[in-house]
C-alpha cells in the first residue's frame, strides 16, 4: 500500500526517484503510450497465471497479454516475483500489518492464494482457491436454472482447492464461525429473517435535483434508494436487509447544514452539463475496442482521453453528431467501406432534436423494433446506403418469413473466455454451427422477470439469430491496435438476441442486470441492459461511460470482466462476468454476527487490496468501495464491480517500482500523482473526510474506504454511522475510530484500521511506507 499515502505532488523528489530506479523498473510504460498502451505495461506486473489465458471455443488464442520476446517480456518473472510479488508484497505489507498471533492462517490464506495461481497456470485465469468461501454441505447450492440443455457439471464447476487439506479447511471454518456460502443465503427465509430490518443501499449516486430536496434532511438518498431484485433471487420488495443511506453525489447534505461552500457546486466531473440539454438527442456510447463500429462512432478514442475531459453536453452533442452522420451515409458508399473507414462526418449541421434517441441502431438489438415494417426490408437496406435517410435496421422479412438484416454491425469484443462458466464450450467449439442451428429464441417473458421498467422484449428480439456466416467479417479497431493488445480480443459478432434470459440478477439506477445464456456457446453471463432513456434523465451518461472503459480496460482476477459491450437503439448492454455469489454485502448481512472472522476478512481485504492497486496503476480511482459492490465469484474470490463513480487520473503517470525483486513495491499513487477531484461522490458511511470537506481529494480515498470495509466485516457495522447524513459526516471529520469490546480483533488488526482510516494517523502510515 506504500503509494496511496501521500497525497501531494512528488515533484523533482519523484522524479530523482524515478531516474535511479529506472534499471528495476520493468513496469515502464512506453513513454508517449495510450492508456491503454499502458494498461498493458501494467499487465506485466501479474503473472501469466493471472492474466486472463484463454482460448475461444474456435480455437483461436486469446492470451490477454502480449507475449513478444522483447527484451521487457524478457525480464517478466514468474509470480514468485516481480509483478505478482509486487502484488504480493503488497499483500504482505497489508498481512503483516494484520498479522496477529495466528499467523498460519495468515500464510495458509495467502499462500493458498498463491498456490491457486501456480496451480491454475496454465488451464485457467481465475484462481481456485476458495478458503472462506465453501458452501456447507447441507446449504442448497445456487444453480442457475438454466435449460436441461446446458449440461450443469459445466456450469457449475466445483471450485477447484488448491493445496488446501479439506480438514484443515473445516477446521479454519469452524475456528471462523459459519462460513459465508456462496450461493444467495438469503433464498432461505430463515437466513432472510435474520437480518430483518437491514436493507442494502444503492450503488448509484443519487441526483443533484433529488438529493436537493434531502438536504439536510438527515438522508442522501434518492426516492428509490434501494435496489430492487429478483424474485428468484429471494428478494422481495420487503427486503429484509438493513438500510444504508445511498452513495452520494454531488451534493453535499454536510455542507448544506454548515453552509454550502462554492467547491461543491462546481465539480468539474458532475453531470450537470447534460442538464442544459433538456432535449438531448441521444448518447454516445462507446463500443468496446474490437468493434470496427468503433472507428465509425468514435471521433474520440477515449483510451487516449481522460475522462475527465469529457463533459456530458460534449457526449450528447459528439453523439449528435454521429446520428447525425449515420443518417449521412452516401448511398453509393457500400455500408462495408464505410465501416472500414473511419468516417468524416458533416459536423456542419446541427444536431437532430427530433429524435430522442438515435435512430441508428447497432447491434441486433434494433432488428426487431419495428416488426410492422416488413414490407420495407429492402427499402431499409438502401436507407442504410442512402445518404441524408435515416439508417433504420428494422427487422428484414421477406415473403413473410424473418430472416435476420442484411446489414449487420458487429458491435462487442471478447476477451478470455468467462472462467468456470463455460458450458460445454469444447462441445460447441466443435458443433458451433450446429448450435447455432439448434438454438431457438426463448420466450423471454418471463414471470420472474416482475416489474419491469424496460420492456423485456427489447432485451431480447424473439427472431431466430441470424447465421454467424452472415455476417461481414468485422475489423479489429485501430483502438486496440497496440500490439500488446492484439491477441486479447477476438471480433465476435453478439448482440441482444444472442442471449436468452435466464433470471434477473438485480436492478441499478438506470437497468437491470440479467442471467443470460449465450446461445451459441452456452455460456453464462450477467447481462447488464442500461436504458438510454434512464441514462439521460439522470445524467449517468458519463458515469456509464466510465463504466465501461474501466471494465474495458481492465484485466484483473478481482475485476469483473467485461466480454461484449453493445447497444440497441434504447438499451446499452455490458456482457460481464456472473459473479454466481452476489454481492458480498448479502454475504454478510445473511449472517447472524453480520461479520466474519479475521482471517477472512484478511482474506478479502488483500483481494480488494490487489484491486484497488491495479485501478490506481491504470489511474483510476474507484471511489465507492462498500460490500454491495463486491461481487462473489463462484470461485470464492471477489470481483470488483460498479465503477460508475470511478474517475480517471489526468495525465496519469508511470508507476514505478522500489526495492529489489524479492521486496517490490509498486508506488501506485504516483499514478494519479497531482490529479485531485472535488467531487462529492461515495457512499455515506464510507465517505472519507478529504471528501466531505471538498478540498479536492486523490486515490487515498480508496483507501480509506478499504479501512471502514475492513471494520465492516469484522465487525458488522461501519464506525461513524451516525443518525442521520450530518452525524455521520460529523462523526467521520471529528471522531476517532473504536472498536467494540466484544469481539476477539486482534490489536495487529486494529492498528491497521485506525492506520488506515483515521485522519490522525495518514501521515504516519505515509512515513511508515516511506512515501514522502
Ligand atoms: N456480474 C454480475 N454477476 C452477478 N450479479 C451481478 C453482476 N453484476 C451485477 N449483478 C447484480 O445486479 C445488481 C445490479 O447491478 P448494477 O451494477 O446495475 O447495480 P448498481 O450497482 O446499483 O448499478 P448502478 O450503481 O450503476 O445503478 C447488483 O446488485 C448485483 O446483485
Amino acid at each position: 500500500m506504500a503509494g496511496h499515502h501521500h497525497e501531494h505532488g512528488h515533484g523533482n523528489e519523484h522524479e530523482h526517484e524515478h531516474e535511479q530506479e529506472r534499471e528495476h523498473d520493468y513496469l515502464q510504460r512506453p513513454p508517449s503510450g495510450s492508456e491503454r498502451t499502458r494498461s498493458i505495461s501494467f499487465s506485466k506486473l501479474l503473472s501469466r497465471s493471472w492474466k486472463r489465458n484463454g482460448s475461444s471455443s474456435n480455437g483461436v488464442s486469446v492470451s490477454s497479454v502480449n507475449l513478444n520476446s522483447d527484451a521487457e517480456n524478457s525480464k517478466e518473472p514468474d509470480h514468485n516475483d516481480s509483478g505478482s510479488e509486487g502484488q504480493s508484497s503488497r499483500f504482505s505489507k497489508l498481512k503483516s500489518m494484520f498479522q496477529s498471533g495466528n499467523s498460519s492462517k495468515n500464510t495458509s490464506a495467502h499462500n493458498s492464494s498463491q498456490s491457486s495461481l501456480e496451480g491454475d497456470s496454465a488451464s485457467s485465469s481465475k484462481l481456485r482457491y476458495v478458503k472462506p468461501m465453501t458452501a456447507p454441505a447441507n446449504a442448497p447450492p445456487e444453480s442457475p436454472p438454466l435449460s436441461p440443455t446446458i449440461p450443469e457439471n459445466d456450469v457449475l464447476q466445483t471450485p477447484k482447492m488448491v493445496h488446501i487439506d479439506q480438514h484443515e479447511h473445516e477446521r479454519e471454518h469452524s475456528q471462523c464461525g459459519s462460513p459465508i456460502m456462496l450461493s444467495p443465503p438469503s433464498l432461505s427465509p430463515t437466513i432472510a429473517k435474520a437480518g430483518a430490518g437491514r436493507r442494502r443501499s444503492p450503488s448509484t449516486p443519487i441526483m443533484p435535483s433529488q438529493n436537493s430536496k434531502n438536504n439536510g434532511s438527515g438522508s442522501a438518498a434518492r426516492p428509490n434508494n434501494h435496489r430492487h431484485h429478483s424474485s428468484s433471487q429471494g428478494f422481495s420488495s420487503n427486503n429484509p436487509f438493513r438500510e444504508r443511506t445511498g452513495t452520494v453525489r454531488s451534493s453535499n447534505p454536510y455542507f448544506a447544514y454548515q453552509g454550502l461552500p462554492t467547491h461543491a457546486l462546481s465539480s468539474h466531473d458532475l453531470d450537470e452539463g447534460l442538464q442544459s440539454y433538456p432535449n438531448a438527442g441521444g448518447i454516445h456510447f462507446l463500443s468496446t475496442p474490437t468493434s470496427k463500429t468503433n472507428s465509425l462512432t468514435n471521433n474520440r478514442n477515449l483510451s487516449n482521453l481522460s475522462l475527465n475531459e469529457i463533459k456530458e453536453n460534449e457526449e450528447v452533442q459528439q453523439f449528435n453528431s454521429e446520428v447525425l452522420f449515420f443518417h449521412d451515409i452516401p448511398k453509393d458508399v457500400p455500408l462495408r467501406d464505410t465501416l472500414n473507414d473511419s468516417p468524416i462526418r458533416d459536423s456542419s449541421k446541427s444536431p437532430t432534436t427530433t429524435q430522442p434517441f438515435p435512430s441508428i441502431v447497432v447491434g441486433y438489438g434494433n432488428q426487431y423494433d419495428d416488426d410492422s415494417d416488413n414490407d420495407h426490408d429492402n427499402e431499409k437496406e438502401e436507407r442504410i446506403k442512402t445518404k441524408g435517410k435515416p439508417r433504420n435496421l428494422s427487422p428484414a422479412k421477406q415473403n413473410g418469413k424473418s430472416t435476420h438484416p442484411r446489414i449487420k454491425i458487429p458491435l462487442r469484443r471478447a476477451a478470455s473466455e468467462p472462467n468456470g462458466l463455460q458450458l460445454a464450450s469444447a462441445a460447441s467449439a466443435s458443433s458451433s454451427s450446429s448450435t447455432q442451428k439448434k438454438s431457438q429464441p426463448t420466450d423471454i417473458n418471463d414471470k420472474n422477470l416482475g416489474q419491469s421498467m424496460l420492456p423485456s422484449n427489447s432485451f431480447f428480439p424473439q427472431e431466430p439469430p441470424p447465421k454467424i456466416s452472415d455476417f461481414q467479417e468485422p475489423r479489429r479497431s485501430r483502438r486496440l491496435r497496440t500490439k500488446s493488445f492484439s491477441n486479447k480480443f477476438q471480433d465476435i459478432m453478439v448482440g441482444p438476441q444472442s442471449f436468452e434470459k435466464i433470471r434477473l440478477l438485480g436492478q441499478g439506477d438506470v437497468g437491470k442486470v440479467f442471467l443470460v445464456r449465450e446461445k451459441k456457446t452456452n455460456r453464462v453471463y450477467a447481462l447488464k441492459v442500461l436504458s438510454k432513456e434512464e441514462m439521460i434523465k439522470r445524467n449517468k451518461i458519463k458515469r456509464v461511460l466510465t463504466e465501461q472503459e474501466i471494465l474495458a480496460t481492465s484485466n484483473h482476477p478481482f475485476i469483473v470482466t467485461l466480454y461484449h459491450s453493445f447497444q440497441s437503439e434504447d438499451y446499452l448492454y455490458l456482457c460481464m462476468e456472473y459473479c454466481m455469489g452476489g454481492e458480498f454485502f448479502r454475504a454478510l448481512q445473511t449472517r447472524e454476527t453480520k461479520c466474519i472472522c479475521e482471517d477472512d476478512a484478511r482474506f478479502y481485504a488483500s483481494e480488494v487490496t490487489a484491486a484497488l492497486e491495479y485501478l490506481h496503476l491504470l489511474g483510476f480511482i474507484y471511489r465507492d468501495l462498500k460490500p454491495e459492490n463486491i461481487l462473489l465469484h463462484q470461485s470464492g474470490h471477489i470481483m470488483l464491480s460498479d465503477f460508475d463513480l470511478s474517475i480517471q487520473a489526468k495525465d496519469s503517470k508511470i508507476p514505478v517500482v522500489k526495492g529489489s525483486a524479492q521486496s517490490t513495491l509498486v508506488d501506485t499513487k504516483i499514478c494519479s500523482d497531482g490529479f485531485r477531484t472535488n467531487s462529492f461522490v461515495g457512499t455515506e458511511e464510507y465517505i472519507a473526510p478529504e471528501v466531505i470537506r471538498g478540498n479536492g481529494h486523490t486515490a487515498a480515498v480508496d483507501w480509506w474506504t478499504l479501512g471502514i470495509l475492513i471494520y465492516e466485516m469484522l465487525f458488522g457495522f461501519t464506525p461513524f454511522k451516525g443518525d442521520n447524513t450530518n452525524e455521520t459526516f460529523t462523526n467521520i471529520l471529528k471522531n476517532e475510530v473504536s472498536f467494540p469490546n466484544n469481539n476477539e480483533i486482534s490489536r495487529t488488526c486494529k492498528d491497521l484500521i485506525k492506520k488506515i482510516a483515521d485522519q490522525k494517523r495518514i501521515q504516519a502510515v505515509r512515513l511508515q511506507n516511506g512515501c514522502s
